[in-house]
């Protein structure tokens, strides 16, 4: 039965849902597609999934507002919609909220503050070399992103090398991909594979990765200690936030550049103006980027990797444009509906990254990472990430539109 409260919202029924996987459409993308009228006449709509009533939002004032006040809209604790998921990833600076939340925020900061600019150029050139073997053929995009991304992500964050690019039949990789396909969450099995013992690693290392920065940050008298299986399920979660978030963004703004010759041309002169005839590039080069900076931006405004965010608890009633959703609802907070709004943005079909040009970030309905204090932790990894695989693809590669229809 539904709730009196959300008798009002739309709903996406069940079996609208089953009819879409069976046909292939069942994107958040095509959601928005079938469902864009109640997005943009009541800013949410609801479905009915594993028992629970969760309610979508889309509307930019709402969201605003919940991202801006995470104690009266807190994380859903994982437990209650994934109990796997939180089996593996326990307590973590994503699903966490309050004090336990502040206390991990407080020691994975220090940990974003210096990123490892030469891993990413070391995977970036891997990875070039790695196409150049596949010359004249056409690539799997997404796979060699995400070889890209878990090579790049498994040695900032614990200087470990899959070595997925050059091998990607190797154990680690081949356990690592087969869990995260049967279980999501399932890093922290990888980690005990990898036999990662983190005070074994401590002695071992000096490779100045995330988990070390993070161990030092525990050792700071004015960060609270973590143990060692809080550091593990952080360090998971970094893994689960990072890999395969970026290789989606990787992967979408391939094929927009790919299919924007014109795009792709300006964005290759940018590179070749300021690169001259190098292609590695120091964190001052990256920054003058602002096209590229403008392309990562547009890209992730039109396919956001977080197309949905982990799911909160409403803790008071909430008042939307046509209904009052009642407390203790879960609520998906929709960036996917809010950057595709007719509404908010001109054209939002199109890819138009001067959208961005000179535009402040806090000034646009823009939720690419999130926002308030719960913003993305890694925003400036990925976004120097993304950066450098891009200035490495347009100095090597002519992008041509390839699409597999199946
Ligand atoms: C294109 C790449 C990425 C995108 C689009 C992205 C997006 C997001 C979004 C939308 C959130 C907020 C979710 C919410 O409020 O429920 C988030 C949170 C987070 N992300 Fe990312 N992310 C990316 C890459 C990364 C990377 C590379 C890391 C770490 C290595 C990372 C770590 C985190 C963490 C730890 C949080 C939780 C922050 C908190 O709750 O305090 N992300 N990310």
């Amino acid at each position: 039965r539904t709730p009196d409260g959300l008798k009002d919202v739309h709903t996406i029924s069940s079996f609208h849902l089953f009819k879409s996987a069976i046909k292939k459409r069942c994107g958040t993308d095509q959601m928005y597609l079938d469902f864009q009228e109640y997005f943009e006449r009541d800013g949410v709509v609801k479905l009915f999934i594993k028992g629970k009533w969760i309610c979508l939002i889309s509307d930019p004032i709402i969201v605003k507002n919940m991202l801006l006040r995470p104690d009266t809209f807190p994380k859903l604790d994982l437990k209650e919609y994934s109990p796997i998921c939180s089996r593996h990833l326990g307590v973590n600076v994503v699903h966490s909220n309050g004090d336990i939340w502040k206390r991990y925020r407080r020691v994975c900061n220090p940990a974003f503050k210096i990123i490892p600019v030469h891993f990413f150029v070391e995977t970036g050139l891997k990875l070039m070399n790695v196409l150049e073997r596949i010359d004249n053929k056409p690539i799997e995009v997404m796979d060699l992103m995400q070889r890209f991304t878990l090579d790049a992500l498994g040695k900032t964050a614990f200087g470990f090398d899959f070595n997925n690019l050059e091998d990607p039949n190797n154990p680690y990789v081949t356990t690592y991909n087969d869990l995260l396909k049967k279980l999501i969450n399932c890093i922290i099995y990888l980690m005990k594979l990898l036999k990662i013992n983190i005070n074994l690693l401590l002695l071992e290392k000096s490779n100045g990765d995330l988990l070390e920065l993070m161990i030092n940050a525990c050792e700071d008298q004015n960060n609270a200690n973590l143990t060692d299986v809080e550091l593990r399920h952080n360090l998971s979660i970094f893994m689960f936030a990072g890999h395969e978030t970026t290789a989606d963004a990787l992967s979408t703004l391939l094929y927009l550049l790919a299919v924007h010759k014109d795009i792709q041309q300006k964005a290759r002169e940018e590179v070749m103006g300021i690169l001259g005839d190098s292609s590695t590039p120091s964190a001052e080069q990256l920054k003058s980027l602002k096209y590229i900076n403008m392309l990562i931006y547009e890209n992730l405004r039109m396919y956001p990797s977080v197309p949905i965010f982990s799911l909160r608890k409403l803790s008071e009633d909430l008042k939307c444009k046509n209904s009052i959703i009642p407390a203790g609802t879960a609520i998906g907070i929709y960036p996917y509906g809010i950057h595709h709004s007719p509404t908010l943005w001109e054209n939002p079909e199109k890819f138009i990254p001067e959208r961005f040009e000179n535009k402040n970030l806090e000034n646009l309905e823009f939720y690419g990472f999130g926002g308030g204090s719960r913003m993305c932790l890694g925003n400036n990894f990925s976004l120097i990430e993304q950066r450098i695989l891009y200035v490495n693809m347009n100095f090597h590669w002519l992008l041509i539109a390839y699409i597999k229809m199946d």
